[in-house]
């Protein structure tokens, strides 16, 4: 039977009573072809996702927990839309491990489900070969529990992928004195710098420097609704994905 309204894909939540976990719940309760069938947040057991008889289960919840949840996930056969940050190359590797016993079963991990950002990550894919040095600036709202922010890792991952392949070395200063710290953290040899602000949302600056001229590719998300639609199209997306997909670009097929 093909999916859609009378046959409803059914979704479990984690993190359900956080800022990202509430919001997929309104989103997921408002599409016809989607239903919510088990919202739990910490101290829920997991097994009331079997129970629901959930088909994917979209995760946003904390770095320390999300692997555990993953496992389980895997375990269970259920497939999984992943934004909860710190996945480093170590645990996605630990998730396709896992995934080598399931054929078919697909996990989705995106750093950042916001159209714009994922935009934003491609454009300085694209512009990192061009420019002698580049920094990135992220912004967010003062809960965040990590830093730098995983879609700031992500992206300095890629252009200093797409550094690599052009022959370039990292960029350099004379700043010879500083304060621990000034001069941001290094993420695969590009500098990342953190800010956290009541009143912010979600925010990154990609900054390009050479002789004479800067390029800055900036994105905003004002509301947690820009993640929305991302998170809802892994969801329609991933049960026809096996293997570990990582980042929504792939999906977009950008
Ligand atoms: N990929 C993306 O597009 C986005 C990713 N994020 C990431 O999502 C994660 C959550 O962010 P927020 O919603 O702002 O955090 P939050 O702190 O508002 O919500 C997290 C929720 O998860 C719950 N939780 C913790 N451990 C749990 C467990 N083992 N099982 C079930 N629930 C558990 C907490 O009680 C809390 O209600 C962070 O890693 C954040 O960086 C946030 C926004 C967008
Ligand atoms: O914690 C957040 O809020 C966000 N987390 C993700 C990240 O760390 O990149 C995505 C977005 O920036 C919002």
């Amino acid at each position: 039977m093909t999916r859609g309204e009378n046959n409803p894909i059914r979704v479990g939540v984690l993190g359900a009573r956080g800022r990202m976990g509430a919001t997929v719940v309104r989103a997921v309760e408002a599409a016809p072809d989607l239903e919510v069938v088990a919202a739990l947040d910490a101290g829920d057991e997991l097994s009331a996702l079997t129970g629901a008889r959930a088909e994917v289960v979209v995760d946003f919840t904390h770095p320390d927990a999300v692997l555990d949840n993953l496992r389980f996930l895997v375990e269970n056969g259920i497939a999984a839309v992943v934004g909860t940050t710190g996945f480093t190359e170590e645990r996605l590797s630990t998730v396709r491990e896992w995934l080598r016993d399931k054929p078919g079963l697909g996990v989705l991990v995106a750093p950042n489900f916001a159209l714009g950002a994922v935009l934003a990550m491609r454009f300085a894919q694209q512009a990192a070969r061009f420019y002698e040095s580049v920094e990135i600036i992220e912004l967010h709202h003062n809960r965040k529990a990590d830093a730098p922010s995983g879609t700031a890792a992500h992206t300095a991952r890629l252009v200093a992928e797409a550094r690599r392949e052009a022959g370039l070395k990292p960029g350099a200063d004379a700043t010879t004195s500083e304060v621990d710290g000034a001069r941001g953290a290094l993420v695969d040899e590009v500098r990342v710098h953190s800010v956290r602000l009541p009143g912010l949302v979600a925010h990154e600056e990609i900054l390009f420097g050479q002789e004479g001229e800067t390029l800055t590719i900036r994105h905003d998300s004002m509301d947690r609704t820009s993640f929305m639609p991302g998170v809802l199209l892994g969801v329609r997306e991933v049960l026809g994905r096996p293997g570990l997909t990582v980042g929504l670009e792939n999906v977009l097929d950008l």
